[in-house]
């Protein structure tokens, strides 16, 4: 309201609008390096790019060989590293308000000094922030992606992995295949366990999916008993065999309920995408697929091309 009582006052304040002028000069002068760095890291939410800055910064003050981070964010590992190393090494493990966000470390072939490390601790303050606010923008990103339940890529994740996958297939000519992967009379079991067993059969499905896969494909939980698995580089029968193999390991599961224990089996529709395809369309035929083999009495797969 202060604020709002000054703008209706149209009052001038030509003292503050001096001081605003003379600190906009001094902060458009050519900078000292930390306000530089401090500034550089302002502009970016990409924390390999902060951590590139922080490497050109530091090594015009204080050389170094080898500039090296680590995380864990959002559940997978994050590297960044910059020169080779030499056996002496300075390390700072990142935290702000009791919070972790990394291990950056330098390394030389000369020892570094008191001065020098001090040097580094000062560059890392600069860093400290902004990089905590990287981090977090890489949580808040993969969490959106991420399917809370299962903890594989949600649909947003696979509709821009197909997107991707499109434009790929396009440039590269490679066959791409798509298999969508659906749990047979899954209403039943919710109905007959509850839907805590439920849950944990789909947990226990997305595993099996994934370790059927190689580190190249990737598989999302995109409805409720609904995966898709995404194939590069394979044809539409090499498709067909690895959803077979989904499909055997996700009847070899077994879960515990009541003093029995449940196990599950499903259908799968194979399409591998065709140049100039529309990818909703691609997602169609593979859907088509898969409603062929729940009509063929399910725990089967059905690829569309082998439909008449
Ligand atoms: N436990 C659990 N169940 C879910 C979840 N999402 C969807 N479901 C259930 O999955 C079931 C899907 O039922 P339907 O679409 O009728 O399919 P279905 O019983 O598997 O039958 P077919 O697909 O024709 O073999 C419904 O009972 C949903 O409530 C979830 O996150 N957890």
């Amino acid at each position: 309201m202060k604020n709002l009582t000054s703008i209706q006052s149209s009052t001038s304040r030509p003292a503050r609008l001096a001081a605003l002028k003379q600190s906009f000069q001094e902060w458009s002068s050519a900078p000292d390096a930390l306000t530089r760095l401090t500034r550089r890291l302002s502009t970016t939410l990409c924390l390999e790019t902060q951590l590139g800055m922080i490497a050109e910064e530091a090594v015009d003050i204080i050389p170094f060989d080898a500039m090296n981070y680590r995380n864990r964010i959002a559940r997978q590992d994050f590297v960044f590293s910059k020169g080779v190393g030499g056996p002496h090494r300075c390390e700072y493990r990142l935290s702000l308000e009791g919070n972790y966000y990394g291990t950056l470390s330098f390394h030389r072939r000369q020892r570094f000094s008191e001065e020098e490390m001090t040097g580094f601790e000062m560059l890392i303050s600069a860093l400290i922030c902004p990089l905590r606010n990287a981090c977090r923008f890489i949580a808040i990103e993969q969490a959106a992606l991420t399917d809370s339940l299962t903890g594989i890529g949600n649909k947003r994740a696979m509709d821009e992995a197909l997107q991707r996958a499109g434009a790929l297939a396009e440039r590269h000519g490679a066959p791409w295949s798509l298999i969508l992967c659906d749990l047979d009379y899954f209403k039943r079991i919710n109905d007959t366990y509850g839907h805590i067993v439920g849950d944990h059969i789909l947990t226990r499905t997305a595993e099996q999916i994934d370790r059927s896969l190689r580190t190249s494909d990737s598989v999302y939980r995109f409805g409720g008993e609904e995966f898709a698995v995404l194939l590069p580089h394979t044809s539409s029968g090499d498709a067909k065999d690895v959803a077979d193999r989904i499909r055997l390991a996700i009847e070899g599961l077994r879960v515990d309920a009541d003093e029995s224990l449940v196990s599950v089996s499903a259908s799968c529709g194979v399409a591998t995408y065709l140049p100039g395809e529309d990818v909703d369309h691609w997602l169609a035929r593979a859907d088509e697929a898969l409603y062929r083999a729940k009509d063929h009495g399910r725990n089967c797969t059905r690829v569309f091309a082998t439909i008449n």
